[in-house]
């Protein structure tokens, strides 16, 4: 797959191909997205052309600024894989500044569609872009004067109301993986690597592999969680607790740690590139007033980590 990197206003130079393309920011790759990407590919299939996504980067809240702290529910590296498997043979990804933001529909589409080569452009029906986001798919439409086709697609909802990349961090914030993982249409993954925690847990008959997701990765909420481990090519079950470990820790400790102690594995782990997918939350991560406590809790939550993840492999 190709990547483009582009800021306005240069133009990459693309070899006369031509393209079906996707646009959005698509963090998430949720089933909302998938019919916009899966649209634009199927559109390239029937007219011979490239079929590609454009993207941008960071998320324009990030430029635009009405979001504290910006995380993402795929981070860069994790999207591109996702739209490779998808079949995407290129990918634009424009930076995202106060400049491009400011471009007007009609820049915007002498820029990013005639001149890159577009000949199809799919997009949701709220898709936006340009100066205010006042640039919506009417105007594509409006601006094409038949160089290029444009296929808007309609609100794909669960439960009535539309899947979101919002709603979707809404619910991690609320440690909502399983309803996450409806949405998005396959589990939430965090990627990242294994780092050397305390020993404790060794100590006290858990031993856990401490995590540290890449930057900008959007967790869930604190919480004792089942999920699975992936690491060297092989899916391990395991119990998840992400939090700030009260029992041990002074409360103003803030440093979120993510460990899981997986139920059928011994070794060494550390250094390794891990891929975690969240499949159920168990419980809040809570103060225990001792070490035996706290162990005959895990001891229940390994019990039932196993069992949601014997059902889950079951249905
Ligand atoms: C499944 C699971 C649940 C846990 N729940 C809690 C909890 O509710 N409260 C708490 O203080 N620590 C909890 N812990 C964290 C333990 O305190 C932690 O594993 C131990 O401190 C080891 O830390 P280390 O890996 O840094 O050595 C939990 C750990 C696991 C694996
Ligand atoms: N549920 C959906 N149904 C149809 N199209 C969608 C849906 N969600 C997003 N799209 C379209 O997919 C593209 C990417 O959208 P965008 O990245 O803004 O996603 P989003 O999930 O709506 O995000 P946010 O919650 O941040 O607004 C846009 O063209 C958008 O219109």
């Amino acid at each position: 797959m190709k990547i483009h990197h582009i800021k306005y206003p240069e133009i990459p130079e693309t070899g006369g191909n031509e393209y079906s393309v996707a646009a959005g920011f698509f963090d998430g790759i949720h089933r909302g997205h998938q019919e916009v990407i899966g649209h634009a590919m199927d559109v390239a299939r029937e007219k011979g052309l490239s079929p590609a996504v454009m993207t941008f980067d960071p998320h324009p809240s990030a430029v635009l600024g009405n979001r504290k702290e910006v995380t993402y529910i795929t981070p860069y590296k994790q999207k591109m894989q996702l739209l490779e498997e998808m079949g995407t043979d290129t990918v634009f990804v424009i930076s995202f500044t106060g400049e491009f933001a400011s471009m007007t529909p009609e820049q915007f589409v002498e820029c990013y569609i005639r001149r890159l080569g577009i000949r199809h452009i799919t997009c949701g029906f709220d898709f936006s872009f340009g100066r205010f986001g006042k640039g919506k798919p009417d105007d594509l439409e409006r601006l094409s004067e038949g160089d290029y086709g444009v296929s808007v697609i309609g609100k794909v909802t669960e439960e009535d109301e539309k899947i979101s990349s919002t709603r979707i961090r809404s619910m991690l914030s609320e440690g909502d993986v399983s309803g996450a993982a409806q949405l998005l249409g396959r589990p939430l993954m965090t990627d990242g690597t294994v780092i050397e925690g305390d020993k404790r847990g060794r100590l006290i008959g858990f031993p856990t592999a401490n995590v540290d997701p890449v930057p900008g990765s959007c967790l869930p909420a604190p919480g004792v969680y089942a999920v699975t481990f992936e690491t060297d090519g092989r899916l391990h079950a395991g119990v998840l607790n992400a939090g700030y470990r009260p029992t041990f820790k002074d409360p103003s400790d803030t440093f979120l740690s993510v460990e899981v102690h997986l139920l059928d594995f011994e070794g060494e782990l550390y250094d390794k590139p891990v891929r975690v997918r969240w499949i159920r939350r168990i419980r809040e991560e809570r103060k225990f007033a001792g070490i035996d406590e706290l162990k005959a809790q895990i001891g229940r939550d390994r019990e039932e980590a196993r069992l949601i993840l014997a059902a889950q492999h079951d249905s």
